[in-house]
């Protein structure tokens, strides 16, 4: 799977992107990550990205030149213009369905915005998706970028050592997930439970579904309603 990723601030990107399960996939060529930089495609001389408001008001506006060259030079020689997804607090929020149907894909390009966002013409021109990553202010789009990535590139076959990681993960099977121990037995005068030593698969299994169960009843009955 590819990312293009048009931002202002790809070092962030270089940085966080090479490290862990994505850096591995990346080595792996399971995952592309490609962060271009907006600034590289403004023909202004003072490679300028931003102007402005019209109507007045504080802040600043994204330009809508460099984002469409910076987007060009991607899809011009392509068969077929991949999803763009612009990355803002007016997008749908995000979950774990929306990763799912995302991580089908071949190839995403994400719009990280600044400032007070980008021209509205280039939502219309080449935004096919918005996506929020939650109720919450942030500075820019790239830290949401990176929270779509790893969460789409977590389902990407061969990205995860194992397939049953994928299969018992909270917001998976629409519950959170049971509680986890490993050693030592005692910490802190508190003991893991015997069922978990027990050897007993079935047993185990049953308990961690009641755990889960337990958990969202108390955390998140919310999810219980969504739950087919
Ligand atoms: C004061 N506002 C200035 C404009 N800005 C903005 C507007 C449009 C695009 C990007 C941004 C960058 N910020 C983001 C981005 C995403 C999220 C999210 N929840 O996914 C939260 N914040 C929002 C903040």
């Amino acid at each position: 799977m590819r990312f293009d990723v048009l931002t202002l601030f790809p070092d962030i990107f270089h940085a966080v992107m090479k490290e862990s399960i994505i850096g591995r996939a990346q080595e792996k060529n399971i995952i592309e990550i490609n962060a271009i930089n907006i600034r590289d495609f403004s023909k202004d001389k003072h490679k300028k990205v931003d102007d402005y408001p019209y109507g007045g008001g504080g802040g600043m506006v994204m330009t809508p030149q460099p984002i469409y060259d910076a987007y060009l030079s991607i899809v011009k020689d392509l068969p077929h213009k991949p999803k763009v997804i612009y990355l803002s607090p007016q997008g749908k929020v995000l979950n774990q369905k929306k990763v799912v149907e995302l991580s089908k894909e071949k190839h995403l390009i994400l719009l990280c915005g600044h400032y007070e966002g980008v021209d509205e013409r280039i939502i219309e021109e080449i935004v096919d998706e918005e996506i929020s990553i939650g109720d919450y202010v942030l500075t820019g789009g790239e830290i949401p970028a990176m929270v779509l990535i790893d969460s789409v590139s977590r389902l990407v076959p061969d990205v995860l050592p194992s397939e049953d990681a994928y299969k018992n993960e909270s917001h998976y099977n629409g519950l959170l997930e049971y509680p986890q121990y490993t050693r030592p037995y005692e910490f802190m005068g508190r003991k893991v439970p015997d069922i978990l030593l027990s050897g007993h698969h079935a047993k185990i299994e049953e308990w961690r579904k009641e755990q889960s169960l337990k958990r969202t009843l108390e955390k998140r009955p919310d999810l219980l309603k969504k739950r087919d």
